[in-house]
């Protein structure tokens, strides 16, 4: 796909960010277009979650631009990003361990509901019609997550794999535009992982959702992805199919040189 071929959804344009001395993006320029199912690879260290913590405004970037939808969100506060369109996961599972599995999601929904703080604490009737249809969205949500069953678990009692289905669910509960997942199938095993990938293939045409991934698991970003970024060391070194990627020289002695 070229860029002029499909509207374009995200526009990051030489993005940096520096920590003190270490800069750990340099001048990144990338787009996404809308559907699309972006892979993002590069070897420890490389910049990729602090490529995400730019895109979910967790950190402002030191220079460039971030274009979501048309809009500069570069710098913008996480909540306010969230509301424009952009949700994520976490490397590492942030969910509300000791909330149910249903609290999760439905606090997602609540950040976005249209009934007022002012319905809420009188308790007026918009505000249980409200909350009944919230609960029957969530549950909605849950049941595609195969997680409806265990909707009154506390969060930390399920499985692993189960408790990473839930925070995509939670995420989408946001009526994102843009998903990005921080390694999702991190410490699923290969049924697990499978199950997973056909999940978030299904999920993006049925949310008609644009996603960007971040995976170590080489297979399964080629299988899945339309297209592939790989930065390295802070800087992007290449983009392209994942045949493409596969075969290029830059990327295999990227992850050649951090075996060695
Ligand atoms: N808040 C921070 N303060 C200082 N240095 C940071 C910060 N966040 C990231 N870095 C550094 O920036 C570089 C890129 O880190 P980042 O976590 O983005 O890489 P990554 O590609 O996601 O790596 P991994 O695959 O290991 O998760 C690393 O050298 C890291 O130590």
């Amino acid at each position: 796909m070229t860029q002029s071929a499909k509207a374009v959804l995200l526009d990051v344009k030489e993005a940096s960010r520096s920590f003190g001395g270490l800069k750990a993006l340099s001048e990144v320029s990338l787009y996404i277009g809308k559907g699309e199912l972006i892979g993002l690879i590069g070897p420890n260290g490389a910049g990729k979650t602090t490529l995400f913590n730019l895109l979910t405004g967790v950190y402002p970037p030191s220079t460039g631009s971030i274009i979501l939808n048309n809009e500069s969100i570069g710098g913008m506060k996480p909540y306010k990003i969230n509301h424009k369109g952009a949700a994520r996961t976490f490397q590492n599972i942030r969910l509300f361990t000791s909330m149910t599995v249903l609290e999760n999601v439905k606090i997602a929904f609540h950040q976005h509901a249209r009934h007022s703080l002012f319905t809420s604490m009188l308790r007026l009737p918009k505000h249980f019609k409200g909350e009944d249809e919230i609960t029957q969205k969530a549950m909605d949500i849950l049941k595609i997550f195969n997680l409806a069953g265990q909707c009154g678990e506390v969060a930390s009692n399920l499985s692993y794999g189960n408790q990473r289905r839930l925070e995509i669910a939670r995420a989408l509960a946001a009526g994102p535009k843009l998903l990005l997942l921080d390694e999702p199938a991190a410490g699923m095993n290969p049924n697990e992982t499978r199950d997973l990938m056909n999940l978030i293939a299904w999920i993006r045409k049925e949310f008609d959702l644009t996603i960007l991934l971040i995976e170590h698991d080489m297979s399964l970003v080629m299988g899945v992805c339309d297209r592939i970024y790989v930065l390295d060391r802070g800087m992007l070194i290449a983009n392209g199919t994942p045949s493409e990627i596969r075969s290029n020289p830059k990327v295999i002695e990227a992850y050649l040189g951090q075996e060695a």
